[in-house]
């Protein structure tokens, strides 16, 4: 098997490289365009010195030939499980963010769906001492939006911003009340920090488990309809729009949320919205083909060819911001039961990268669009310090091969969570170097040889 190097982030070492004729795409930068550029690195003690053309390293700097790669700022991921505290056997802060370096990102924000629920600055102090010490990359914590998660009383978002949440959702649940989600988006604008919404009527998906449609009624199965996610999108839209407060809609997954949040954002409601690989990868009848595989058991379920559609046009419009997995680990005890009984939810963090190429390969965003929509995007909604290609500046990067083919083996994941539905898919494009702020958090076997300490 491949030799990889995965290191936290408090140990890894800087990084001192001359990177040559990469393909550099930072939307950030003036002169990067939709497809970027061809250039250099030149990074000293962890900081970027110098980049542009021809750069010329001291005779003892390490020259890694960067043709065929490119060169992204650190990919950010806003949304994802890491299930610590209480369920340390599905996934560990440790675990996951090695999980996390490995598919490319070097930063990610964890939902407080965890036992107890981070909905306490305690919790959140635990989550941040815990990424001090064995986390791979930065990590910010994402807070309760009321107390349990239950849905009633707000938790107090100051003290949780002060202890290092940076923003605020119930995942996992819908806030169903909407008196209380209206109290919530008017607490957290005082603060300016973003509300993060689980769009889910539970009265209209209670029990169900897949998509409800022919599919549904084929196999037997309960269906989840797509109105009860497209119902609390316009609902959120608007509280947002009345209280003039911004809203993050999570995981979108139907063509009526995407058209919803397009007429929104059409009458300048601050609304912005994320989807997950799996919702413009799979349908429900990738369901069917698998034989009822719980694996494909996610919340919102998978839909239609139509909303697949519908997702790819909005990223290409730019009406959905941002990709996030919502990674969700869950040992085999949760997802090797029947389809009824399983989980819902599928790990991302490792094979998310290929996936979102394939984007780019089929002509529906650029190079420096998916940028925005995995980096740029992700900082500006979370408020937290943007991953620029930045002279001066510790060096937040990700390295990748575009045409390097691999097959998803889930043994060889550094998530504890096997569960994904593309194992054994052959994709293309992977993280050959990982650099959070400076340091070396992620290498693979090419790459190993420029570790100096
Ligand atoms: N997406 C899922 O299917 N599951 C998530 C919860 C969530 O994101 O709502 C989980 O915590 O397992
Ligand atoms: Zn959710
Ligand atoms: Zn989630």
């Amino acid at each position: 098997m491949e030799r990889m190097y995965v290191s936290a982030l408090s140990s890894a070492p800087m990084l001192n490289l001359l990177i040559k004729n990469v393909r550099i795409i930072d939307p950030s930068r003036p002169d990067c365009g939709e497809d970027g550029f061809t250039g250099d690195l030149l990074i000293r003690d962890g900081v970027l010195v110098a980049l542009g053309k021809e750069i010329k390293g001291s005779p003892e700097a390490t020259v890694l030939d960067g043709r065929g790669l490119w060169c992204l700022p650190g990919l950010v991921d806003m949304h994802v499980h890491l299930r610590e505290p209480g369920e340390e056997y599905k996934e560990t802060v440790e675990t996951g963010t090695r999980a996390a370096v490995a598919g490319g990102f070097v930063a990610v924000a964890c939902m407080p769906n965890t036992t107890p629920p981070n909905d306490d600055p305690s919790v959140t102090a635990y989550i941040l001492e815990k990424a001090d010490k064995s986390g791979a990359c930065r990590v910010y914590p994402v807070a309760g939006i009321t107390r349990g998660l239950l849905g009633d009383e707000l938790t107090e978002m100051g003290l949780l911003l002060q202890a290092g949440a940076v923003a605020f959702s119930d995942d996992g649940n819908p806030v169903m009340n909407s008196r209380v989600m209206r109290r919530a988006l008017e607490y957290a604008a005082q603060f300016d920090a973003t509300v993060i919404s689980h769009c889910e009527d539970k009265n209209l998906s209670g029990g169900g488990v897949i998509n409800e449609g022919s599919v549904s009624v084929r196999l037997g199965l309960r269906g989840i309809p797509r109105v009860a996610e497209s119902v609390m999108v316009a609902r959120d839209v608007a509280l947002a729009d009345y209280t003039g407060s911004r809203v993050h809609i999570a995981h979108v997954s139907t063509a009526e949320s995407v058209r919803i949040i397009r007429e929104a954002r059409g009458r300048g409601v601050k609304v912005t919205a994320e989807t997950a690989p799996h919702y413009f990868t799979l349908t429900e009848d990738s369901i069917v083909a698998s034989n009822y595989d719980p694996l494909f058991k996610v919340n919102p379920p998978l839909r239609t060819e139509r909303d697949v559609e519908a997702i790819k046009q909005a990223l290409a419009d730019g009406i959905i911001d941002v990709i996030a997995t919502d990674h969700a680990p869950h040992s085999v005890m949760e997802k090797d039961v029947e389809f009824d009984y399983a989980a819902f939810g599928m790990v991302g963090l490792e094979v998310a990268l290929p996936l979102c190429l394939n984007l780019i390969r089929e002509g529906v965003m650029s190079p420096a669009a998916l940028v925005r929509a995995m980096s740029v995007n992700p900082c500006n909604i979370l408020g937290i310090p943007p991953k620029v290609l930045q002279e001066g500046e510790r060096v937040s990067l990700t390295l990748v091969d575009p045409e390097a083919e691999w097959i998803v083996d889930v043994n060889s994941f550094f998530s504890k969570g096997k569960n994904c539905p593309f194992a054994g898919w052959k994709v293309k494009g992977r993280s050959e170097l990982t650099v959070c702020e400076g340091r070396v958090v992620f290498a693979r076997e090419r790459c190993i040889g420029i570790i100096s300490r």
